[in-house]
């Protein structure tokens, strides 16, 4: 998102920079500048960065990991510091695979609050993107709230409620959603929008939901919560003791479901199945997916949706991955 604002034929330095602070002085956005000297053409040009600088926290985790590929494949700036875990042994990270990948700083809670004010200064472009763990999800966002940091905040669990609560009442800009990958939202969109329009399309028919991951998922799937409540809305039941199979297991994950090996580490396979109280009727609906990468691809465009947000002052702050869809 670099862009040439002007081609400067005037002298190296004095004009650009003339244009520069007049272009500062006007603009409500945050820019950051480069200037090149064209030998040959005894050009300056001055180039505009207009791209929001990009927070990863979690590091080294395994979303983090892939949402940082995203964003430096995508060519957004990296803010070379990450949240981690109190246990963290490791002080840097770096993806190995990427030649131009920064070293990042891992920072742990007991550590973040002495250093952010100096981040926030030296990233003024500044958008967190959160992928720890449910236990961090509440304390992660109340740091954001704080300190005024935009996030997208990818991870699931805590108290959703707070957390809604919580973001609204600082009015901090985020995009809070338990599932980034855009053709799974569009799913969710259309069973919402079946909800409203069909309140009684179920009524009396049980739900019967799995849902497959990786054998260290910490909690149940976040999507298939938020999924569940629109099959709820349409009248059906659901009793989340009995009607909820969570498959933990690799051995049945392969067996069962077929989950090739490499991605034993990282799939989520959901079935919402709904059967009418005769029987007669069985009707489901599947979302399986292998890896990672569909949700970092949408966690980007929320980054990059959220910075248009808040380039434009928007009033709205909060928003969910629907929202991203939309636009
Ligand atoms: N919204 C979406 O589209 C998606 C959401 N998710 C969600 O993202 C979350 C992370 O998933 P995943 O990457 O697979 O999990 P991982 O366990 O691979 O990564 C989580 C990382 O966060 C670290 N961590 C733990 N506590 C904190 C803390 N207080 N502050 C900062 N970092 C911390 C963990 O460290 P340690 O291991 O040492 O505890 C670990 O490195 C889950 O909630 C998952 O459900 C996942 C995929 C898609
Ligand atoms: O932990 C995961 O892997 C995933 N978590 C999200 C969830 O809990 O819904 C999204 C997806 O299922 C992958």
């Amino acid at each position: 998102m670099n862009f040439v604002l002007s081609y400067s034929l005037y002298d190296k330095n004095k004009t650009s920079r003339k244009y520069w602070h007049s272009f500062r002085q006007h603009s409500h956005t945050y820019v950051t500048k480069y200037l090149q000297w064209n030998k040959k053409k005894r050009t300056t040009i001055l180039i505009l960065c207009c791209t929001p600088q990009v927070m990863v926290n979690g590091l080294p985790g395994k979303m983090s990991s892939e949402v940082l590929k995203v964003v430096l494949e995508r060519g957004l700036d990296v803010v070379p510091y990450s949240l981690t875990a109190e246990s963290q042994p490791d002080l840097l990270f770096r993806l190995q695979q990427i030649n131009h990948c920064p070293n990042i700083t891992l920072l742990k809670p007991s550590q973040r609050d002495s250093e952010i004010k100096k981040i926030v200064r030296d990233y003024p472009r500044l958008i967190a993107v959160d992928y720890t763990h449910p236990d961090a999800v509440n304390s992660n966002a109340l740091f954001y709230q704080t300190y005024q940091i935009p996030f997208v905040m990818g991870t699931t669990g805590g108290d959703r409620e707070q957390l809604i609560q919580s973001t609204l009442q600082s009015n901090t800009y985020a995009v809070i959603a338990p599932n980034m990958g855009k053709q799974i939202v569009a799913l969710q969109t259309m069973l919402d929008k079946m909800a409203q329009s069909f309140p009684h399309l179920f009524q009396n028919y049980r739900l019967q939901v799995t849902e497959s991951h990786q054998q260290n998922k910490a909690d149940t799937s976040g999507t298939a919560k938020e999924i569940i409540q629109s099959f709820i809305k349409m009248g059906a039941h659901f009793d989340v003791n009995t009607n909820l199979r969570m498959i933990r297991s690799p051995k049945e994950q392969q067996e069962e479901l077929k989950i090739p090996t490499e991605y034993l580490s990282g799939h989520a396979f959901h079935t919402y199945r709904l059967t009418s109280p005769d029987n007669s009727v069985e009707i489901a609906f599947q979302h399986n997916v292998l890896g990672r990468n569909i949700y970092a691809q949408g966690t980007v465009d929320a980054v990059v949706f959220l910075w248009n947000k808040i380039q434009h002052k928007e009033s709205k702050k909060l928003y969910n991955m629907m929202d991203v869809l939309m636009e």
